[in-house]
């Protein structure tokens, strides 16, 4: 135990101080691989929550944090993961919209549940209700998996962070990808190949885009090229790399240990009678 308490700490702090002057700790020594350690510091990670609107170039932003090395997760590729045939979430959307939103593979007909919950509110919150708390799951899963990992903070593409507000209070950044509302539209209708009504009844079911970028604490303007884009998401990864504010909870758990140690240390030599 004691050897733990000593040893632990140091391996952090030289790792610590390592990534602070930009030395690449996780590539050489494969920290990735060190759970036992890693795990005993619950403080040493924070979470970056980025959203936008539907078709603001979400996706096409987390790609770049993830060339550029960063832990990310696409909320959307865990809700399509998540009403597979065999999971849960599929059942229950079946037993509440019923055969007509399957495909003849027993896959969801995604085109088909989108027309009906983006035209119809309360359809659209009965779906959130079934598939929310399963993506909520799964994102806390991985989450975990990259906090074992060591990894300093995890980004998390969360369309609608701002709508159900229910994460925001354990995201330490805000990010909202912002496009203008024509390129918006234009942009969602090619993608989609939709018609002007449809596109427009997708983009009003979430808060508008003006409203989330004035709550978040970072705005990349994605109305332009995406070069423009790029160098902003470039710029934006060099200030959460030199964040430190991963190290006051990690502070806090090294003092504790600390403090841990010192009373271990009085118990043996001073209190217990010695033999
Ligand atoms: C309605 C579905 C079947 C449409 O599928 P489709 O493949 O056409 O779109 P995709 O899943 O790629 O989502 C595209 C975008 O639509 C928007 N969106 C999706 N679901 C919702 C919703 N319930 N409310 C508002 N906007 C939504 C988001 O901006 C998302 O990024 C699908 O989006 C879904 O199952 N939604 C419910 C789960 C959910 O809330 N996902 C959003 C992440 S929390
Ligand atoms: N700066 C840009 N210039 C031109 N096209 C762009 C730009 N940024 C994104 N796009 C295109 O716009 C579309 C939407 O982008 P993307 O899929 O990244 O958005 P998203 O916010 O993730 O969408 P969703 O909400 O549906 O998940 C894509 O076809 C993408 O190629």
């Amino acid at each position: 135990m004691m050897v733990l308490v000593s040893v632990a700490p140091a391996i952090l702090a030289i790792r610590s101080l390592s990534r602070s002057f930009g030395v690449p700790v996780r590539d050489h020594l494969n920290w990735g691989a060190w759970p036992p350690v890693t795990s005993l510091f619950p403080g040493k990670m924070f979470l970056v929550g980025l959203t936008g609107g539907i078709a603001s170039g979400k996706s096409s932003v987390i790609q770049v944090f993830q060339q550029l090395g960063c832990a990310v997760i696409d909320v959307d590729v865990i809700a399509r993961h998540v009403v597979q045939p065999g999971y849960p979430a599929h059942r229950r959307i079946v037993e509440a919209f019923g055969t007509e939103v399957l495909l003849e593979n027993g896959d969801i007909d995604r085109k088909v549940l989108g027309d009906l919950i983006f035209n119809q509110p309360d359809r659209r919150h009965l779906l959130n209700s079934i598939t929310h708390p399963e993506i909520c799951k799964e994102m806390m899963k991985e989450t975990f998996k990259f906090f074992l990992r060591g990894y300093r903070y995890v980004i998390l593409d969360i369309p609608l962070l701002f709508e159900t507000k229910k994460l925001l209070k354990y995201m330490k950044h805000t990010v909202v990808v912002y496009c203008d509302r024509d390129t918006q539209l234009a942009r969602l209708m090619q993608r989609n190949s939709l018609n002007r009504d449809d596109a427009e009844a997708r983009i009003k079911a979430q808060l508008p885009l003006k409203d989330k970028a004035r709550m978040a604490r970072h705005v990349l303007d994605n109305s332009g090229e995406w070069s423009v884009t790029k160098r902003q998401v470039v710029l934006l990864h060099a200030e959460l790399e030199r964040s430190l504010e991963y190290l006051p909870l990690r502070l806090g758990v090294l003092t504790g240990l600390a403090g841990i140690a010192s009373l271990l240390y009085l118990l043996t030599h001073y209190l217990l009678p010695s033999p």
